[in-house]
């Protein structure tokens, strides 16, 4: 066990205490199962990607990431119907929303309408939510355009982004933007420009099969 000596503590230059956070932001991953919400998560949070075979989330997990901006507790819900009402009673307390669909997958971006009614039903008004098209590196499975995303993203009027968790494409910018988001809302002055979060997207975002990403 590491022991505290007193001459440290009185030179505060030696010995600095841990900063403490007071505020943690939670974010919710939803979308039908096997998008990839526990890989996404897995990936912002380890830096790794869960290769292999399928182990459909229960219910819900949660994990605690400190970023630089802010800490993130990230709730990894379970994206079978069956766990429909144990995730609904969490939606109240989410400040973000990442809502995934899989490019490779056409029936989890069509139910991404419904996932929205479901937002809109049990979420909060001023929820930021984020669409986000996983699966980016499957070039030959993709069935869903990124056109198709950002028309989708247009119409409902949320930011929007492909990403892969296997080859980290975008992952961090996700989480890093609505961090930044919720925490401009939180610091933000009466007479503070509002931040601008599609823009924020925009010019840090990365396609796929680009060489930048
Ligand atoms: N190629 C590719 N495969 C992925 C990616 N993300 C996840 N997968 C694969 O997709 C499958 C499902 O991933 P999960 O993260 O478990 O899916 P989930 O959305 O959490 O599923 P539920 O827990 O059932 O809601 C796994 O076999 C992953 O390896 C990705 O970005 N690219």
């Amino acid at each position: 066990m590491m022991t505290k000596h007193l001459a440290d503590i009185a030179h505060p230059t030696i010995y600095k205490p841990f900063p403490v956070l007071t505020k943690f932001y939670n974010v919710m991953l939803v979308g039908d199962s096997g998008v990839g919400k526990t890989c996404l998560l897995v990936r912002f949070k380890d830096g790794a990607f869960l290769a292999g075979s399928f182990i459909s989330t229960v219910g819900i997990d949660f994990r605690n990431k400190v970023m630089s901006i802010d800490a993130v507790k990230i709730w990894d819900t379970a994206g079978q119907e069956r766990f429909r009402s144990v995730t609904h009673a969490y939606y109240r307390d989410a400040h973000a929303l990442l809502l995934l669909y899989d490019v490779t997958n056409k029936a989890s971006f069509d139910n991404i309408r419904a996932w929205l009614t479901e937002i809109h039903e049990y979420a909060q008004q001023d929820v930021v939510v984020m669409l986000l098209g996983n699966k980016a590196d499957s070039t030959h499975d993709r069935v869903v355009k990124r056109e198709e995303g950002e028309k989708l993203a247009k119409e409902f009027g949320v930011p929007f982004m492909e990403t892969s968790a296997k080859s980290g494409l975008n992952v961090e910018l996700a989480f890093t933007a609505v961090a930044k988001e919720l925490k401009h809302r939180t610091m933000k002055e009466p007479d503070e420009p509002k931040f601008q979060l599609q823009e924020y997207v925009n010019k840090e975002v990365r396609t796929a099969g680009c060489c930048r990403s």
